[in-house]
């Protein structure tokens, strides 16, 4: 059988600086895996004058079901590495985005390998359900039968959460003190997480916003952190990543670092997010999706 060679028309999305190739899943692509390794590629990928960067955190295959009330997408979230993720937080409020301008609806279900998730989209915010984060060993998963609360792995101080996701969190003093480029690798590997992890680090801004300049308006507003991820797939930190804002709450809760239902802002240095993490109820991720072009590529890549 031959390929056939194809062009297919793609749109660029980000949420918060988590940037994302989008394609319709009723475009034939005969390598996923490649076309997401190729286009993705920081330095030979995707480009467009109208968008700040070249390439992409991942592909977002969205099958689109607009026979349904409210509509239903199918996403599939192909990394960089052509890994497969089960659930992504800011692709999934691209995916609601996305399908929001093709139908005019303000509510969509997203189904994700991790299960569905409804999404409210209102103008470039959009709002989705994050479902409840796990510490238990089966879930996230682990290597043991004992959840895992700030311990040692690998010379950081993690605990263990999934958001969809499996993320390890560091609650340090300032995020940029760290080195996460060198730091993240050996815990993202590390045995006690056989489908690997996340590496994502929090640290709380002062009510007085020493840590963080945003934080002077919003003193009053509720807890806030900021964030920093090594994305497992992407191998590498991302300007963004909604399951680990999620994992930066709810390790946060945990850990009794806040308390009751508010809401908590997490600033990845994309932007900033909102979540909440009620007891026994949905996390919510909330901020802005934002579409940058549209363009066509060829559906074949030559594989290097
Ligand atoms: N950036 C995504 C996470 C992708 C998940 C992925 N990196 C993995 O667990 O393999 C987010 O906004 O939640």
């Amino acid at each position: 059988m031959s390929v056939q060679h194809g062009r297919v028309t793609v749109e660029k999305y980000h949420g918060t600086g988590n940037d994302f190739i989008v394609v319709d899943a009723v475009e034939s692509i005969p390598d996923r895996p490649a076309f997401a390794t190729t286009y993705c590629d920081r330095e030979t990928g995707v480009d467009h004058e109208e968008s700040p960067r070249t390439g992409a955190d991942g592909v977002l295959f969205l099958a689109l079901e607009s026979m349904y009330s409210p509509p239903r997408v199918v996403m599939t979230l192909v990394q960089p590495d052509g890994s497969v993720a089960a659930m992504c937080g800011n692709g999934a409020r691209v995916a609601a985005a996305w399908a929001a301008e093709r139908t005019g609806a303000d509510e969509l279900m997203i189904d994700t390998p991790a299960g569905t998730r409804r999404a409210v989209v209102d103008g470039d915010d959009v709002t989705i359900e994050m479902g409840i984060p796990s510490f238990a060993p089966r879930d996230v998963p682990l290597a043991r039968e004992t959840e895992l609360i700030e311990e040692d792995v690998e010379g950081l101080t993690v605990t263990a959460v999934n958001t969809g996701v499996p993320h390890a969190v560091a609650v340090v003093d300032d995020v940029d003190d760290v080195d996460l480029e060198s730091v993240a690798p050996a815990v993202r590997h590390a045995d006690v997480f056989p489908e690997g992890a996340n590496v994502t680090l929090a640290s709380r801004v002062d009510a007085d916003g020493e840590s963080d300049v945003r934080a002077a308006d919003e003193s009053d507003a509720g807890p806030h952190f900021r964030q920093r991820t090594y994305e497992r797939g992407v191998e590498g930190e991302t300007r963004s990543c909604g399951t680990g804002a999620v994992a930066v709450a709810a390790v946060a809760k945990r850990l009794g670092l806040i308390d009751g239902d508010e809401t908590v802002t997490v600033s990845p240095p994309g932007g900033d997010l909102r979540i909440t993490v009620p007891d026994g109820d949905s996390a919510t991720l909330a901020g802005p999706a934002e579409r940058e072009f549209s363009d066509e590529l060829d559906t074949v890549v030559r594989s290097t």
